[in-house]
């Protein structure tokens, strides 16, 4: 197995709960990413997060987001692990948030000037277009641009703007098979760029998503002892899976591995059941 320790906490949720107009959607989270470490590696963390339709993986991810406020519980985020705002982590959602009257590069600028002065956003631009093989495209408006490219732009400008932690929700739909590995290959880019850098991916492509990811998460419902259905989903301890652990992270063809595919067919179980 790949040794790996984890260290201190850099995405924590407690007791975490939602609810819309009396009705719970989400029930009592409790959850943490730690940093992982392992030696001679610049190592950054993935987190596959999984449930069924319309059970809340996006009101969640809003609420980890800074963006919505759970109605109990707390998220902190980083190092210092203090309570998230709005801007902390990044947010991919389907609909790119890139602006189609800028070029690329403005997109980008205006992304970095809202974390770095501007001689330091310019080189971080810089260097994030060239580590995404954008710097051809760098001038172009996002509808010149192809898809490929606008989702790797989308992931550099949430990068750029925001603070090692992004989310990505259901960043392989629509894609066809060569595009899926240019963004699998972008994710392990960002993975392999600091250490600190944590993505987590909402996708109900289990088996792509889960060859990536060093711990999943699997949203669902719980019963009580009289076998009654608990409101509100919720991701109990059972539902979160060390695959680092299980000697199933950071192995580049996994996907090929017989024990990858018995643990994937059991997740969709799973996920069917809850
Ligand atoms: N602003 C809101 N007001 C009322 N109900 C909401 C609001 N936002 C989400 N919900 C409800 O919360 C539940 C979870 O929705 P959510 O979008 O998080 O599901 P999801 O797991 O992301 O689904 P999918 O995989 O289909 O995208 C749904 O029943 C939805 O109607």
């Amino acid at each position: 197995m790949t040794p790996y320790v984890h260290k201190e906490p850099l995405l924590t949720l407690d007791n975490v709960s939602m609810s819309y107009n009396g009705e719970v959607v989400l029930r009592d989270i409790s959850a943490q990413v730690c940093d992982v470490v392992r030696p001679h590696m610049t190592q950054g963390q993935v987190v596959g997060f999984y449930g069924r339709s319309g059970i809340g993986k996006s009101v969640l991810c809003r609420i980890i987001a800074g963006l919505t406020p759970p109605a109990a519980g707390t998220v902190k985020v980083g190092q210092e692990q203090r309570p998230v705002r709005a801007g902390d982590v990044g947010l991919v959602q389907q609909r790119y948030p890139l602006f189609n009257h800028r070029t690329l590069a403005d997109n980008l600028l205006l992304a970095a000037s809202r974390q770095h002065d501007p001689d330091r956003a310019q080189r971080e631009v810089a260097a994030f277009l060239d580590r995404f093989r954008l710097t051809p495209h760098r001038q172009k408006y996002p509808a010149q641009l192809s898809g490929g490219q606008r989702q790797r732009a989308a992931i550099a400008q949430q990068l750029l703007c925001s603070d090692h932690l992004i989310l990505l929700d259901e960043p392989f739909s629509g894609l066809d098979v060569a595009m899926i590995d240019e963004v699998k290959k972008i994710i392990l880019e960002v993975t392999t760029m600091d250490e600190l850098n944590t993505v987590v991916i909402v996708s109900h492509d289990i088996a792509t998503t889960t060859a990536l990811s060093d711990t999943l998460w699997l949203l669902g419902y719980e019963r009580d002892a009289a076998g009654q259905v608990l409101p509100g989903a919720t991701i109990s301890k059972d539902h979160q899976y060390d695959l680092a652990g299980m000697g199933l992270a950071w192995h580049p063809q996994v996907e090929a591995e017989p024990e990858f595919n018995r643990f994937v067919e059991e997740l969709k179980n799973e996920i069917r059941a809850v």
